[in-house]
């Protein structure tokens, strides 16, 4: 089984990264995704969420409202805590069923690698980086003001911690073609590795 982390902070370039890594020829997932899908009714998840939370996180439709939760647990340390404790051991053991029948690789953006402590369960570590300052102009893209940029920056560990503790690093703050060349090669990379690793 090769499983490969692809992480870094938030808004640095993960999902963009995974799109070139399938462009490649690589199977990907997103962590964030599979979160989501846990959330759907009549999931277990579904019915914790609103047994600890009641109605406020519903929205007219029965779904859970992710804005809701967001609210709850970016306002309070330990709600967010409780979330975390629930929906990981969930979405690590999803990863690692997917990774069990890909090939040659299953490439997974993993926003919370390391805060986790999951990389021992990765076959390699691949860090997506930009600088802070277009972190902040990417995010208030998506609508976020200050506030929410920080709350949900500061429950994670900085970019430059993410980059120095994984195997390889791509920097996205640069032009698609030199984002699109950085990701080919940490692909070759990275499949090279995996088959000296097989072989050995
Ligand atoms: C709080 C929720 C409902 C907000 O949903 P929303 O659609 O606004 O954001 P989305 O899920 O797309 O996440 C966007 C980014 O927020 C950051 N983020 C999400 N959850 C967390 C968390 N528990 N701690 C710190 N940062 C987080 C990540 O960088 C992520 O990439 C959702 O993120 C969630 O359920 N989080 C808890 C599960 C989790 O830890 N997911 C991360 C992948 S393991
Ligand atoms: N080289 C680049 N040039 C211009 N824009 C870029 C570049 N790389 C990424 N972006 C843009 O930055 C934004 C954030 O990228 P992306 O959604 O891939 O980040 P992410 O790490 O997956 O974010 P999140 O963890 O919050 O979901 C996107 O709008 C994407 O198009």
């Amino acid at each position: 089984m090769m499983l490969v982390a692809v992480t870094g902070g938030i808004g640095a370039g993960k999902t963009t990264v995974l799109e070139q890594f399938a462009r490649c020829g690589a199977q990907v997932a997103d962590a964030d995704a599979l979160v989501h899908r846990l959330y759907e009714p009549g999931s277990d998840l579904h019915a914790a969420l609103i047994e600890r939370w009641g109605e406020r996180v519903l929205s007219a439709a029965g779904q859970l409202s992710r804005p809701a939760i967001a609210e709850i647990v970016f306002s309070d340390p330990a709600e967010l805590q409780w979330l975390n404790g629930v929906v990981h051991p969930r979405v690590r053991q999803l990863i690692t069923d997917m990774a069990a029948v890909a090939r040659p690789a299953l490439f997974c953006a993993i926003p919370l690698l390391f805060e986790s402590g999951w990389e021992s369960d990765m076959s390699c570590t691949v860090a997506v980086w930009c600088d802070p300052v277009t972190q902040r102009q990417r995010l208030s893209r998506r609508g976020w003001d200050e506030r929410e940029m920080t709350r949900r920056i500061s429950q994670q560990l900085s970019m430059d911690e993410k980059l120095r503790r994984s195997d390889y690093g791509i920097v996205s703050n640069c032009s698609w073609d030199l984002l699109a060349e950085q990701c080919q090669l940490v692909y070759q990379r990275v499949l090279e590795r995996s088959c000296a690793q097989q072989n050995a």
